[in-house]
């Protein structure tokens, strides 16, 4: 039967071919500032398809003769608007033609069916078996190009991604992206208030597609955020498409282009206001601006410090990455004390989970901090105590609130631990430990308040109170009162703060 070919409009027409990062901007701007939705396959196939071009096919410049090696600087690809168009009408068709949408005329909302039966075409026209974290597997190009065996290839998100983007294409507009730190799903029906699972989720676990996300395992696992998610509208999920691009050429080497091209995509983004719920996708910013500043941008520092906000304000403070992406900062440029506070901070945070089997990414981020970051870190400033002696006020190791940072971590990862099905620490974590504790001398262990506070426990849930190279998409460069009391007595509140006794206070402490 004959399917109804949307083409492009023209304002989407005039600006191919695309031949330049400014080009691609000027796309985006056009798809986000029009009044009606931007439209995902669109932007998907594009982003995928430069990204293709300036990370999988080299260009070599012509050989320079004063360069001794060869210059593989690329110039920038030609996009023609034929390719494009090829792209999205087999998309679009593959979509239509799989899905009767007559049986389910009427209603305005998508169903459960419905979002089922589009992540079952996704999902069954997939290559049969691959590398399913490899990078650039997050667009609809990587999905669309080559032959059976070699195309037709997505990662997690890019699955969840082409489900939505055939959603918007099917004409429901109710189908949203929801994203958590480790995991995407969908969500749908009257205010978003329906969620399944259209993709899989790390490796050996059997897929919930289907399903909705709910009971014990959403509940309390970092893994779905305890009911706070990034859900999507249109503009959240061209952010989430810009975030996922991966300017990783090879383990060593990304491209510039590439890396511009996200960057300037991240800020036009982000003056429409479309970052402001999206902590990931502000992170991301400040991480390409610490290799790459923007002249008259904010800083890094104030980056991480806007994703944090963003948690606190939409999120009730449930996001561990803002904090961690605001540590690897100061630990990149050897603020040791302020990575100590960022990293309590996020253990703050992962304390009202309970660790589950699918929460990895999250145990082996903590893990390389504890196990790896800070003994490090306390290597490097007792190096500094001895070669500069007369520094040693400044020092990490001379002042108790390093110290009171450190205990905040650990004790964060502890509660985390409690009532989990799962233990986090064994021996394996002790001895980097042990080094660590045994390296701050015990005069400034003496000077740490464990403040014994007489008050019961607030047991009260926190929400009830409101309160490098990477390899696959959004791939990593490289919870209070969670549950119940223990037992009956009260549980008394220890606070731990780096307060110092005044008669102890140093000069400039
Ligand atoms: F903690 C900091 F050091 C981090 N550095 N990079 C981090 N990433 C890289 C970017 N990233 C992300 N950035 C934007 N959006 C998303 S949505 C998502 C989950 C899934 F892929 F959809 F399943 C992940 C993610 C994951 C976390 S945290």
């Amino acid at each position: 039967h004959s399917i109804k070919m949307a083409g492009f409009r023209d304002d989407q027409k005039c600006t191919f071919p695309l031949q330049s990062i400014q080009d691609v901007v000027k796309l985006f701007r056009i798809e986000l500032e029009r009044g009606d939705e931007p439209n995902l396959a669109l932007l998907s196939i594009v982003v995928g398809s430069v990204e293709n071009l300036l990370t999988c096919n080299r260009y070599l410049s012509p050989r320079n003769e004063t360069e001794s090696e060869q210059n593989v600087k690329p110039n920038f690809p030609i996009l023609e608007l034929s390719t494009v168009e090829a792209l999205y009408c087999k998309f679009e068709s593959q979509i239509k033609g799989c899905v009767d949408v007559t049986q389910y005329r009427g209603n305005s909302y998508a169903s459960r069916e419905l979002v089922k039966k589009t992540s079952d075409i996704i999902w069954s026209s997939l290559t049969r078996s691959y590398c399913k974290d490899r990078a650039h597997l997050q667009t609809l190009y990587s999905y669309l190009t080559g032959e059976k065996n070699f195309g037709n290839k997505l990662d997690c998100f890019g699955v969840a991604f082409a489900v939505v983007a055939a959603c918007q294409i099917l004409g429901y507009s109710d189908v949203h992206l929801a994203l958590s730190e480790d995991h995407a799903w969908v969500i749908f029906g009257k205010d978003g208030e329906e969620t399944a699972e259209v993709t899989w989720h790390g490796k050996g676990n059997e897929d919930k597609r289907g399903q909705p996300v709910c009971g014990p395992t959403a509940q309390k696992s970092w893994l779905y955020l305890n009911g706070h998610p990034v859900k999507c509208n249109r503009h959240t999920e061209v952010a989430a498409l810009v975030s996922g691009i991966n300017p990783s050429i090879s383990a060593t080497a990304d491209s510039k282009e590439l890396a511009t091209l996200q960057q300037k995509l991240l800020w036009l983004l982000y003056d429409q206001g479309d970052l402001k719920n999206y902590p990931m996708a502000i992170g991301n910013l400040g991480d390409l601006e610490e290799i790459n500043p923007t002249p008259g941008r904010s800083s890094p520092i104030d980056l991480f410090h806007q994703a944090i906000f963003a948690a606190q304000t939409h999120y009730a403070n449930h996001h561990v990455y803002p904090y961690t992406y605001l540590g690897g900062f100061f630990y990149r440029n050897g603020q040791y004390k302020d990575a100590l506070e960022a990293w309590a901070n996020a253990a703050d945070v992962i304390r009202k989970y309970n660790y589950g089997r699918e929460d990895e990414e999250i145990y082996k981020e903590f893990l390389e901090i504890a196990n790896d970051l800070i003994p490090h870190l306390v290597k490097v400033v007792s190096n500094q105590a001895i070669e500069a002696p007369e520094k040693a006020e400044s020092n990490c190791l001379h002042d108790p609130q390093c110290f009171a940072h450190l205990l905040r971590f650990y004790d964060g990862l502890c509660a985390w631990e409690e009532e989990s099905s799962t233990p986090v620490l064994h021996i394996g974590w002790a001895r980097p430990l042990v080094a660590t504790i045994s390296k701050f001398p015990a005069k400034t262990r003496s000077h740490v308040d464990i403040k014994i506070s007489e008050e019961k426990e607030e047991k009260v849930d926190d929400e009830k109170n409101g309160s490098v190279n990477r390899r696959h998409s959004h791939g990593r460069r490289d919870s209070l009162q969670k549950n119940d009391v223990k037992n009956e007595e009260d549980i008394v509140k220890t606070k731990v703060n780096g307060s110092t006794n005044v008669s102890d206070k140093k000069a400039g402490k």
